[in-house]
Parts: structure tokens; C-alpha cells; sequence
């Protein structure tokens, strides 16, 4: 750890800390309550980030304030409540963040310079909030790490965006390291594959069908450049190669989407309800976009698709769980985050 030298400080200059790393894992966002108040504060603050929809906001702004922001916290808050985590008051988006970042800080203990936070992109607590805790603390260097193993500009760079908005506001900055994707990373593969393996262990059924589904976006953002859908169909091939399976078995879709335009396909719960339809009795599906699992996970896939599949002729739906905080997950992350710590420690 290195300090700065205070020897010659005049007086009146503020005593300053310095020489420590610090480590942001930054998730999302959730709302803080199920109450139509908070989330519409949180629909708000997503729903007019332009990394997030990309119509000008001419075109946009009338029909979110005139109808989304109107409609929507009630209905979605009624979806969260339904998989909201009920002993911490909280979604459990939130619950595995904080208990990542904590044993993250643990895995690190190795290395004392290095201090763990952790923040949402939506909501609280905030990254401006988290970057300027760490700052006061002493981390004049921190890595930022975006927890979404594939990038998309609506996830990663408005993460990236935000924190650098902040640090227009410093004096001294703390110099910045953004963590790329991890979207082929081996160790996120193995950690994907045994959780399907072990998984599956625990069903007295063979799934016909494994379908591997990501979170959309919008096929124009796409087709503007964003690397996302080839990562998802990457992290798909590797998963699937890894776990032995034929083409015919195992499917990348894609799941929430939102707004009239088209999005990625093939659609998740539009394939779900055809497969049952077609006559597959026994599906798996699992996120594999998704580092902890949320109102996307629990409530679309868990309880919606599940339903949907048995509503047209489907028998038996399991959902495998993220990689959360668990052992395989963990160690993807940290390794992530050791390897973006060279050189600084
Ligand atoms: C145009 C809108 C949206 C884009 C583009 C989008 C991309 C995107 N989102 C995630 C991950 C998550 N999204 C979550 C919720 C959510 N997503 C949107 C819209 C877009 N997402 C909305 C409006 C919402 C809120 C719920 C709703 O109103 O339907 C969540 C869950 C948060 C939670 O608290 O549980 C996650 C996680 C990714 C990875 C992604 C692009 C790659
Ligand atoms: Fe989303
Ligand atoms: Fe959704």
C-alpha cells in the first residue's frame, strides 16, 4: 500500500486518505418497497436512462409519464411482492448482491489494501454514494465491476456512465478500471455446468428439452453494434458442449421484453408454451445472464413460464436456480475480480 506524503500539508488543506483498492460490484437495481410510491421511483429512474430505451425522448416521455409510470408500478409491484425476501424486507436481488460483496471481502482477506462495496445502478445504494464511501476511505483506485457476464450497452455501459458522471464531480479522482464480460470466461462455464448437472441429480425426471434463457433486448440495439446476443449464443454453445448435449436438446432464448418493437428471439415464453403445445412433456430452463436471481428469474420463469407450460399440455418444469452466492458462483467472480486487481495489488 502506498500513501501520499502529508509532511508539507499546509494548514487548512484537508487531511486526505489514500493507498487502498477498492472492489464495486454493482448490480441492477431493485425497488426498495413493493408500494406503488417506490416503484414508480424506480421505474422512473430505469424506465429514463437512454443506455435503457433508446427513443428520443420526445417520442418516449409522453407515453411513460402518460401511461408506464401510471400503470405499471401496481402491476409489477404485486409481481415483486410475490418473490419479494420476506425476513430481510427486500428483494433478493439485493439479499445475493450484499452477500457477494461480503464474501467477496472475505475471499480477498489476503489482500488488506483492497476494500469491497457493493452498489445498484437503479435505486439504492447508489454508486455515486459507494464511490465516494470508498474514496473517503482511502481507495484511490477502484475496479468497477458490472455484474452481467455478457455485455449489453442497456447493463454494462450505463453502469460504466454512471460512475464516470460521478467523477466529473471530484476533485481527485480515483483512477477507474471497468471489468469486461466474462461471457466465455472457463471458470463461469464449469460453475454454469455443474449447477445443471447437480441440478438435474435432484429430479426424478430427465428433461427432453434444456433451454438456456437470457434477458432480451430490443433486435435494432443489436443490429446498432451491441456485442450481446453473439456473448448470450457463446456462453450458450460453451454450456452445452461442456454439458455433452446435442443441438436438439439444449436452446438459447430470450425473455422480458418490453415495448412494441421486436426483440432478440427465439422469444422464451413463446417457445415454452410451443414446446408444450408440440407435445415435450419435461423442460429445464435456466439464466444464465443473470448472476442472482430477481423478479426475471422467480417470478417470469419460476412461476410464469412454469404455469404457462403446464396450462398447454406440459407436465414437468424446474427452474435451475442463478449461480447466487454460492460456492461455483463465487469463484467466478473472484476470479473475475483477481484478475482485474493486476497490478494494483
Ligand atoms: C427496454 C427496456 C429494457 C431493456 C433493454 C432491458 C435490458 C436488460 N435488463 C437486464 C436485467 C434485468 N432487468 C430487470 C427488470 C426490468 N427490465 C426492464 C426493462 C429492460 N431491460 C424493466 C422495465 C424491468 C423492471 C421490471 C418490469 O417492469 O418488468 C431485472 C430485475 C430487477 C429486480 O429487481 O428483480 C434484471 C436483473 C439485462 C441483463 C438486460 C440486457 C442485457
Ligand atoms: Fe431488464
Ligand atoms: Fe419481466
Amino acid at each position: 500500500m502506498t500513501t501520499v506524503d502529508t509532511a508539507h500539508r499546509p494548514a487548512g488543506h484537508p487531511p486526505v486518505k489514500s493507498g487502498k483498492v477498492g472492489v464495486l460490484l454493482v448490480n441492477l437495481g431493485t425497488p426498495d418497497g413493493t408500494d406503488y410510491t417506490s416503484m414508480r421511483r424506480y421505474l422512473k429512474e430505469f424506465l429514463t436512462d437512454k443506455r435503457v430505451i433508446e427513443w428520443s425522448p420526445w417520442k418516449w416521455y409522453p407515453i411513460l409519464f402518460g401511461i408506464v409510470l401510471n400503470t405499471r408500478p401496481g402491476k409489477v409491484g404485486k409481481a415483486y411482492e410475490l418473490i419479494w425476501n420476506k425476513d430481510k424486507n427486500e428483494s433478493y436481488l439485493r439479499t445475493y448482491t450484499r452477500s457477494q460483496a461480503e464474501l467477496m471481502a472475505d475471499r480477498l482477506k489476503d489482500l488488506p489494501s483492497v476494500q469491497v462495496d457493493w452498489a445498484m445502478r437503479y435505486g439504492t445504494p447508489s454508486i455515486a454514494s459507494r464511490i465516494q464511501a470508498l474514496k473517503d476511505d482511502g481507495c484511490d483506485r477502484i475496479v468497477l465491476f458490472p455484474l452481467y457476464p455478457q455485455y449489453a450497452a442497456a447493463t454494462t455501459a450505463t453502469v460504466n456512465d454512471k460512475a464516470f458522471q460521478h467523477l466529473l464531480k471530484m476533485r481527485w479522482q480515483p483512477a477507474l478500471r471497468t471489468v469486461p464480460d466474462y461471457h466465455d470466461e472457463e471458470t463461469y462455464i464449469e460453475a454454469l455446468a455443474n449447477s445443471v448437472t447437480r441440478h438435474l441429480q435432484t429430479l426424478d425426471w430427465e428433461p427432453e428439452k434444456i433451454l438456456a434463457s437470457f434477458h432480451g433486448i430490443p433486435m435494432s440495439y443489436f443490429q446498432k453494434g451491441d456485442p450481446y446476443y453473439c456473448q448470450c449464443q457463446k456462453t450458450g454453445r460453451l454450456l452445452r458442449e461442456r454439458l455433452g448435449l446435442s443441438e436438439d436438446k439444449f436452446m438459447v432464448t430470450f425473455q422480458s421484453r418490453f415495448g412494441p418493437e421486436e426483440w432478440l428471439q427465439p422469444y422464451t415464453d413463446k417457445t415454452v408454451e410451443k414446446l408444450a403445445q408440440d407435445g415435450v412433456k419435461k423442460i429445464v430452463v435456466l439464466n444464465p445472464g443473470f448472476v442472482s436471481d430477481c423478479l426475471e428469474t422467480l417470478e417470469e420463469i419460476a412461476e410464469q413460464a412454469a404455469h404457462s407450460f403446464h396450462e398447454n399440455g406440459g407436465e414437468k418444469f424446474a427452474h435451475i436456480p442463478c449461480l447466487n452466492d454460492s460456492e461455483d458462483g463465487m469463484r467466478v467472480l473472484e476470479k473475475v475480480v483477481r484478475r482485474e486487481l493486476l497490478g494494483w495489488v
